[in-house]
């Protein structure tokens, strides 16, 4: 076996020997396969083992300008050449899509839907651009490895770092899942500064370098107000194309009614999240629809509707750790799959699907300027629009209230963080995340 020593001069070794802070993408590439560092050589030379009878790479020096759109890293190159390939295929032009908390568990099986071509179709060729930490630098290039490892056509390339400026370049799509845990006496308004200054960070970083129609999906918690953070953050890049992840409280809500009415759960639609994602959230049983009967008329256990289906859906999440002991994950990855195919086709004529997005001229009369769920409908274009004709009794208007005041308040406490002067934090009380009993 020989064993090639690379100078330091590379590219590659200047990221790795450089501060991760500073210059940390790396880009795994299947343009690449014959030579691969050790990650233990970070502050070394590369040290590479190379099978005799592989294909020696050629050693492709990054040149200046270029450093912040990875392509193919020196020895990561192999000598066929996969542009022409791909002018064989009937594909389309290659999407950059970035994942926060890369290493997590809720990635953990969303990169893989990404990759197989299950998201965003057999014809897409996509590049992974993966966000992690110093501390979960070295899971961040296992998941990348078990990335190549699974041969996914569609995968053109994979790149890790811990600079947000760097793995947002050219994004379409960000998909923002990393957060820290709420620990154990860890207030909500801790929380609120700590998760909103990673997504003020995020933001910023956004608004510099990624696609001005970058699609983002907010996912870490507290999501809706990590969410205002984040579009605040970022002024270049319209407020609307910024969502908080309600759709798996949709999901859960559908199969809470099918159960209910004894069907299977394709038959529920027009189900309405409303508000925050967190135990004052309002699933929405006056509009959802049942083989497309008003529930009301199917489900005639009003009680049950009010109350057992309300906080059975409001705290799912927290039954789930109960049983689980980590939080959902698998279905998580599902609706974030749901919630990206639901912008990118058109919705079912007649049905909607819930996201949180900016409340700026909403029709609903909820407070301006917050990040609230919404029953939403797309063309397929990447964009939403708002569903009008939905009814409001008063019901259903007081727990829109609530959820409202929860998240002005949230929203008081990170003025900090939203360019708005002092954050002053009145959170009306301690409320949970559906994750939390
Ligand atoms: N909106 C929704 O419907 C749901 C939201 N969630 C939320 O999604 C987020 C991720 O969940 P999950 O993947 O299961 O979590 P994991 O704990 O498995 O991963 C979270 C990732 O967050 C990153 N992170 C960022 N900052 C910190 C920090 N200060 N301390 C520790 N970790 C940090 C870590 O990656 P790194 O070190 O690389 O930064 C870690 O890999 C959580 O906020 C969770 O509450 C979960 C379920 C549903
Ligand atoms: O609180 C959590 O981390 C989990 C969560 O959001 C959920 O299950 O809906």
């Amino acid at each position: 076996m020989a064993v090639a020593q690379l100078s330091p001069s590379y590219t590659e070794t200047r990221f790795l020997s450089s501060q991760l802070s500073s210059a940390s993408t790396r880009l795994y590439s299947r343009r690449r396969q014959a030579l691969r560092p050790s990650s233990k050589a970070r502050n070394a030379k590369i040290v590479c083992s190379v099978a005799p009878n592989e294909v020696q790479a050629p050693i492709t020096p990054q040149t200046k300008g270029t450093r912040n759109k990875p392509d193919c890293f020196g020895v990561f190159c192999v000598t066929y050449d996969l542009k022409a390939e791909e002018e064989t295929k009937s594909w389309k032009k290659l999407i950059n899509i970035a994942v926060s908390g890369a290493a997590g568990m809720i990635s953990n099986h969303l990169l893989f839907k990404l990759a197989s071509g299950e998201v965003f179709g057999p014809d897409q060729p996509i590049a992974l651009k993966l966000l992690g930490s110093e501390r979960s630098f070295q899971a961040l290039e296992g998941v990348a490895m078990e990335l190549e490892d699974s041969l996914y056509p569609l995968l053109r390339e994979v790149s890790i770092g811990i600079s947000p400026y760097e793995v947002f370049q050219d994004v379409e799509w960000a998909l923002l899942i990393g957060a820290k845990p709420r620990g154990p006496g860890m207030e909500r308004a801790d929380l609120l500064d700590i998760n909103g200054q990673i997504f003020a960070e995020q933001g910023k970083a956004l608004n510099a370098v990624a696609s001005r129609n970058v699609k983002v999906i907010v996912v870490g918690n507290p999501c809706n107000t990590n969410a205002l953070i984040c579009l605040k953050n970022a002024p270049d890049i319209p407020a609307k194309n910024f969502h908080a992840l309600t759709r798996l409280d949709e999901n859960r809500a559908k199969c809470q009614l099918a159960l209910k009415a004894g069907v299977f759960y394709d038959k529920v639609s027009n189900v309405t999240i409303w508000g925050n994602h967190s135990t004052t959230q309002v699933p929405d049983f006056l509009n959802a629809r049942i083989n497309g009967l008003p529930v009301t008329e199917v489900i005639k256990d009003t009680a049950w509707l009010e109350k057992e289906f309300t906080e059975k859906v409001q705290k799912r999440g927290g039954v789930l750790i109960q049983k689980w002991g980590r939080s959902s994950a698998a279905s998580t990855s599902v609706s974030i799959v749901d919630a990206i195919k639901s912008l990118i086709t058109p919705t079912p004529k007649g049905d909607w699907f819930s996201s949180g997005v900016y409340t700026n001229g909403n029709p609903y009369g909820i407070a301006e300027d917050i990040v609230f769920s919404m029953p939403c409908r797309s063309d397929g274009n990447g964009d939403y629009e708002l569903v009008k004709d939905v009814i409001i009794d008063d019901f259903l208007r007081e727990r829109l209230k609530k959820t409202e005041a929860e998240l002005l308040a949230e929203k008081r406490c990170v003025a900090h963080l939203t360019g708005e002067g002092n954050a002053y934090c009145d959170l009306p009380e301690d409320t949970m995340l559906p994750g939390e009993m």
